[in-house]
């Protein structure tokens, strides 16, 4: 059994990883933290999670992390990389849901998180969390580094396009207009998240920059190996879980012949948790509710020289806490697909 610890039990996030990992067959929950509700039985915070968790959580600092095989941080930026150099000295892996291991580049990380990286050796050794691009690299890891809620969509999404020996599409002119529910904000209490605010509501935002914008076109500049350019403007939607990433990218006159749907296909052939629906398909978020599962549908509107991918995931689960143990069971030789076979809930 792999023993799992998680910091951060009592955020979104924490607690789908709770929900995901009491019921995967290899696993032994081990350590849950919070700061604030130290000794508190899980199962009475969560109702849902009783008769399958039976832990209480702890703080951090009484919480027998050392202990574990691997462990994952929900918590907010900056926590992960304080901790993750006892962690790793002590033969314990780290899944980071935050972004202190996605930005390769530790001036950009300085620049969008406004605080100093404290261990960029460590930065440069974690292996950016997205399995469909990074498999090979993921099993041999001892950090991760998981992707936002929104890039996750971004680079599967754009990815087919981008991974061809030579351009398909103008890559300096790729547009990505996403919209998220307001879980992707966390639990914590703010007033853009409150139901008067939120609800019967809709609005864009970080439209003069996301800090999911320089770890996107990093990914796809990974991918292609080329120079991209990219406008990312995300949008808050009255609903709870989801994003819904509507992409579109101009063809280049050489490439219209190109069967783009059958090159989609092709590209996710293997992968269990990327579903390319028949041509013509409309995505739904709710249905990947609660699911690993990201579907896309590739749109060619009036065959005319503009791609339109739509992409829809549950941004708690594939946009973070299941995207988590499918990395978790890649590191440890499972088949990744272990404990995420869920059915999305309807309605
Ligand atoms: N929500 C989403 O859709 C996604 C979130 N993420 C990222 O995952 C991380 C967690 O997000 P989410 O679950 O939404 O956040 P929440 O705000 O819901 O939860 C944060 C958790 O971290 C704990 N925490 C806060 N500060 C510290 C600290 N200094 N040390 C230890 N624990 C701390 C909190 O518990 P307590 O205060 O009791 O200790 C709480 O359990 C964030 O970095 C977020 O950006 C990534 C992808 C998607
Ligand atoms: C709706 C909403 O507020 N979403 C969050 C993104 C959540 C996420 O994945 O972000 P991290 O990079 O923090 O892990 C935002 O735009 O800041």
């Amino acid at each position: 059994m792999i023993k799992v610890g998680i910091v951060g039990g009592t955020g979104y996030t924490g607690v789908e990883l709770l929900r995901l990992l009491a019921a995967h067959p290899q696993v032994q929950l081990t350590a849950i933290t919070s700061r604030k509700e130290d000794g508190m039985p899980v199962a009475d915070m969560f109702p849902s999670l009783r008769g399958h968790v039976s832990l209480a959580f702890s703080s951090p600092d009484k919480a027998k992390l050392n202990e574990c095989d691997v462990v994952f941080f929900a918590t907010p930026h900056g926590v992960a990389m304080a901790q993750a150099p006892e962690l790793l000295k002590a033969g314990v892996k780290v899944i980071d849901l935050a972004a202190d291991f996605r930005l390769k580049d530790v001036a950009a990380f300085e620049k969008w998180y406004g605080m100093p990286h404290s261990c960029p050796q460590i930065l440069e050794e974690a292996v950016y969390g997205l399995p469909e691009i990074n498999r090979e690299a993921i099993k041999k890891a001892r950090v991760i580094g998981l992707p936002g809620c929104y890039p996750t969509t971004m680079q599967l999404g754009f990815a087919p396009l981008l991974a061809q020996g030579k351009p398909l599409i103008s890559e300096t002119t790729l547009i990505a207009d996403c919209k998220s529910g307001v879980s992707g904000a966390g639990r914590k209490a703010e007033i853009p998240t409150l139901l008067a605010e939120a609800s019967d509501n809709f609005k864009a935002y970080g439209v003069k920059g996301h800090r999911h914008l320089p770890e996107t076109m990093q990914g796809l500049e990974a991918i292609s190996g080329r120079k991209v350019s990219l406008t990312f403007v995300p949008h808050l939607v009255p609903m709870i879980r989801g994003i819904h990433s509507t992409l579109y990218a101009r063809i280049l006159p050489e490439a219209l012949s190109t069967d783009f749907q059958a090159l989609y296909e092709k590209y996710y052939q293997g992968s269990k948790f990327v579903d390319v629906m028949p041509a013509g398909s409309h995505p739904e978020t709710r249905s990947v509710r609660a699911s690993n599962m990201l579907r896309i549908a590739v749109h060619r509107p009036a065959g005319e020289d503009l791609l339109v991918i739509l992409v829809v995931e549950d941004n708690l689960v594939k946009g973070a806490a299941g995207q988590g143990v499918q990395c978790m069971n890649i590191m440890f030789g499972l088949d990744e697909t272990t404990g995420l076979m869920h059915v999305p809930v309807l309605p």
